[in-house]
């Protein structure tokens, strides 16, 4: 499903983000993605959703070579995926409904598929009752669960997710990861970036590690891949 080969990212300031990085993950894999700080770790995500180029090297996602990938097409492919923040990026000046059902009708959804599709998945993530609250009345972790079920209402097979917990609880961190998680049982494929080695550990997840720009370890419950 994701495939980096040789893939490099020289920033315009002489930054080598990436070198040479090569990794592949399966269509239905859960791969936590760690590392030091400046590693590489969100300059692979913005690879990931083709929000940047490669400065060499190939770059597969469900069978598309990004490297091709022409300029307009990007948002097509971007729809494609499911994609969570850690500073949630919600609406402010819109319900948790509105949040949810705005990432259908952006598509063009009809309305009465939303007003099925929306209410399913608040009760997914457990928000059935916040549907009328404003992001601002909701804890980090509920708004957390509002970026989780925007990026699930399209039914990606793709869910990628940058420091999804950097700012909510740990318990909370806990329970996102945990419903990451339970969609990954689904089928859905998650790749999430986090430096919290505590909520790796809890999970029998694989877990690659960046550092400098290139992958450094691949491991599997401990053990070595
Ligand atoms: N747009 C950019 N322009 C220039 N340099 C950049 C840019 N984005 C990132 N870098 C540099 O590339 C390197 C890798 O950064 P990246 O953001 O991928 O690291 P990271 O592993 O996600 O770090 P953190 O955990 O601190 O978020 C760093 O040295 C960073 O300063």
């Amino acid at each position: 499903m994701i495939e980096f080969v040789n893939v490099s990212k020289v920033y315009k300031t002489g930054t080598h983000a990436l070198n040479n990085f090569n990794v592949s993950i399966d269509r239905g894999e859960f791969v936590f993605v760690v590392g030091p700080s400046g590693a590489g770790k969100s300059t692979f995500i913005k690879l990931l959703m083709s929000e940047e180029k490669p400065s060499s090297g190939e770059i597969y996602v469900n069978g598309q070579n990004l490297v091709r990938l022409k300029r307009r097409k990007i948002p097509y492919f971007r729809r494609t995926l499911g994609v969570v923040f850690q500073d949630f990026r919600l609406i402010p000046n819109m319900t948790v409904y509105d949040n949810v059902a705005f990432a259908l009708r952006v598509t063009n959804v009809p309305s009465k598929e939303i007003r099925s599709r929306v209410p399913y998945i608040l009760s997914l993530v457990g928000l059935s009752n916040k549907a009328k609250s404003l992001p601002e009345h909701l804890s980090g972790g509920e708004q957390q669960r509002v970026a989780l079920a925007r990026a699930l209402v399209n039914n990606p097979s793709l869910i990628i997710a940058d420091e999804p917990t950097g700012n909510i609880d740990p318990e909370l961190s806990f329970e996102i990861v945990d419903l990451l998680s339970e969609i990954n049982k689904c089928g859905t494929t998650i790749v999430m970036v986090t430096h919290e080695h505590d909520l790796v550990s809890e999970f029998n997840h694989r877990v690659i590690t960046i550092d400098h720009g290139t992958l450094v370890s691949d491991d599997w419950n401990g053990g070595y891949r």
